[in-house]
């Protein structure tokens, strides 16, 4: 999965998760390098440092699928002889529009997949999302913001006197006396409160649906959801491998694989 941050790797056989990890986005030169090496069957165990298909020495011609909301860096991993681009036709969800990111698309089809429909998934990635589906597997909609990260740098980007902070397992005081918890308390708290209200509805809509939350932050919001509003409890799961679910929910369905 090609995020706006960074990609994020699966490793299945047959259809069990074997391994999961994230690594930064690579330049082009690297790319092709990178899949020189699986072609000819040098394998890298690490990648500047982070594990990398390490466990995977023997077939080089292991199918890719790829799922990107950045557009630029598809066609980088395409020369891959056996890679498979997942886009949005691909996606078994009814309604979609023609934009929709195939993130939220393949997060929300993996979490009703694995959850059941109606789901709700947050995913707290770069930016954050909601996207809803009914138990007809239509969509019902969703919303975008800035994700968590990308608030804190944005206010430290266009000020001069806001540093640049991140966040901590611990809720701030909501009315603070220094600048750093000023920051800390105005993005949490404005964020928990909205989110609540999205959660609410949802739950008014669609009573006992299970609500998933994936990406970057997710264990990070899901604490603070827990301290703030415990009786979300029930509803709230964090799952990391949504999109992977989604994956190869997709990838067994159309036999992608061929
Ligand atoms: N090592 C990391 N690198 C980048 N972001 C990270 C890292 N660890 C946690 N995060 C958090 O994850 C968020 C990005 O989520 P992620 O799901 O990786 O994004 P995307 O799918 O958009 O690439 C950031 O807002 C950041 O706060
Ligand atoms: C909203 C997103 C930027 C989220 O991307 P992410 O934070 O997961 O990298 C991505 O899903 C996207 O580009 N969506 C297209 C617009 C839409 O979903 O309506
Ligand atoms: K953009």
């Amino acid at each position: 999965m090609i995020g706006n941050s960074r990609l994020h790797w699966a490793w299945f056989a047959g259809d069990t998760l074997q391994d999961a990890w994230d690594t930064q986005h690579f330049p082009a030169a690297e790319v092709e390098s990178i899949i020189q090496h699986w072609t000819s069957g040098l394998l890298p165990t690490t990648i500047f440092g982070e594990p990398f298909l390490s466990g995977y020495s023997s077939n080089p011609y292991l199918p890719l699928y790829i799922a990107s909301v950045i557009p630029e860096q598809t066609p980088l991993w395409q020369t891959y002889p056996v890679a498979h681009v997942i886009t949005l036709e691909d996606v078994p969800l009814l309604g979609v529009y023609p934009t929709l990111g195939i993130d939220r698309a393949l997060a929300v089809l993996g979490a009703g997949e694995t959850y059941n429909y109606p789901v709700l998934v947050i995913d707290a990635g770069t930016a954050l999302t909601f996207t809803g589906v009914d138990d007809h597997r239509h969509l019902v909609g969703g919303a975008i913001l800035p994700g968590l990260k990308l608030q804190l740098e944005s206010l430290a980007h266009n000020t001069a006197a806001l540093p640049s902070i991140s966040l901590k397992r611990q809720l701030p005081n909501r009315w603070a006396i220094d600048t750093l918890t000023a920051i800390e308390s105005g993005v949490i708290y404005t964020l928990l409160a909205g989110i609540r209200e999205f959660i609410a509805d949802w739950l008014q809509r669609f009573p006992n649906s299970p609500i998933a939350l994936t990406g970057g932050d997710a264990d990070l919001l899901l604490y603070y959801l827990h301290s703030r509003y415990p009786k979300f409890y029930p509803y709230l799961v964090t799952d990391r491998h949504l999109i992977f679910w989604g994956i190869k929910f997709v990838a067994i369905t159309k036999n992608l694989a061929g």
